[in-house]
């Protein structure tokens, strides 16, 4: 679920009149999401999707994540575009919330994504690496190796008990990527989590990237390898080289990695695994049974770290 807070139609249309959005016509929680209450909103002039920022979000980020949607549209790039209010800003204050309305996108997520939706993902990264460029906001990735190792403290002492000797493998990895973890790659504005459930399609054709609440300045293989961890591995754990090869040729095709980047991928591929797994593991111990919010499994995620850890050289993963 993702609506933690409710919203009334009262506040609702007084928070309404401060945009040019028309008349409110209905609206509804959203159940997807995990970190924010979302809303859609039917109005006299089309649909809307209204955001509730709850406690994860800092509300210092917003004009970074709000405003590279913004530019990114400006570029071409099909994601959604913040509505201004009537005094020009993007967000308001709603039911004790910071909250922004944004532009609704057709399509829909694709639970079993073929080589043709990885090979359209590819060719999206990399177009938004490219159309990044030159927003002028700069946010660095709070989960870099230094907000792992937080996050891995609230969560270690507690690892076995979700598979033994779990505390000490990750232990190890930690030593290796504090070791081994590439600088001077070429940086700049990454999506960060382009997950199947934050990417739409209308069939075969991508149609819009949506979620971009953990967007920040970092290496740009490094997002590579988060959408290689992301779409190319089936349900059965194993990785799939037909959709890796799709992805990154499609990739490559719009902005070719380095020599450096691609022996750079294997860690990469490696510390993204390690970073949902990390995420997930805390969520795993934290969030109370019977939440509403869904947990998402840690484990999947371990074995894509041990997968990664095997791999000499990225052409394993269908690189040319
Ligand atoms: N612009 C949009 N157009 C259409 N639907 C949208 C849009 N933005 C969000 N949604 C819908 O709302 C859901 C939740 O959105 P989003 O993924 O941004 O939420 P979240 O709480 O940040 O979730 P996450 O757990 O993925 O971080 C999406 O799965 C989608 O169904
Ligand atoms: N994409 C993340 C969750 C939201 O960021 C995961 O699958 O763990």
């Amino acid at each position: 679920m993702a609506v933690y807070t409710d919203v009334s139609e009262n506040e609702l249309g007084a928070f309404l009149k401060e945009y040019s959005i028309g008349d409110l016509l209905s609206y509804k929680g959203i159940a997807e999401g995990s970190e924010n209450s979302n809303f859609l909103l039917h109005t006299s002039s089309g649909s809307y999707i209204l955001t509730l920022y709850e406690k994860r979000v800092d509300k210092g980020d917003l004009p970074f994540f709000l405003g590279l949607m913004e530019h990114l549209a400006g570029k071409g790039i099909s994601c959604p575009l913040p509505v201004h209010r009537r005094d020009g800003s993007v967000t308001g204050a709603l039911a004790g919330r910071t909250a922004a309305v944004i532009t609704f996108l057709e399509g829909m997520w694709m639970r079993r994504p073929t080589a043709a939706h990885c090979r359209e993902v590819g060719t999206a990264l990399a177009s938004l690496h490219v159309a990044g460029v030159d927003f002028p906001l700069k946010r660095p990735n709070a989960l870099d190796i230094a907000g792992w190792r937080k996050l891995w403290e609230g969560s270690h002492d507690r690892a076995d008990e979700v598979e033994k000797g779990l505390a000490a493998e990750v232990d190890a990895d930690f030593a290796a990527f504090e070791r081994n973890w590439p600088k001077d790659l070429p940086a700049g504005v990454i999506h960060a989590d382009l997950f199947p459930d934050n990417v739409f399609f209308l069939g075969e054709k991508l149609s819009g990237l949506i979620d971009f609440y953990f967007a920040c300045n970092d290496l740009y293989a490094y997002d590579v390898a988060i959408c290689l961890n992301a779409w190319c591995f089936e349900k059965d754990g194993s990785f799939n080289l037909t959709k890796g090869t799709a992805l990154l040729a499609a990739y490559q095709a719009v902005r070719p990695l380095s020599d450096a980047e691609k022996q750079a991928l294997p860690i990469l591929a490696r510390g993204a695994a390690l970073r949902f797994m990390l995420t997930r593991l805390y969520d795993w111990l934290t969030i109370p049974d019977g939440a509403l919010v869904q947990k998402r499994d840690p484990m999947e995620f371990i074995r894509k770290v041990r997968f990664h850890r095997q791999i000499n050289s990225a052409s394993e993963y269908g690189l040319k």
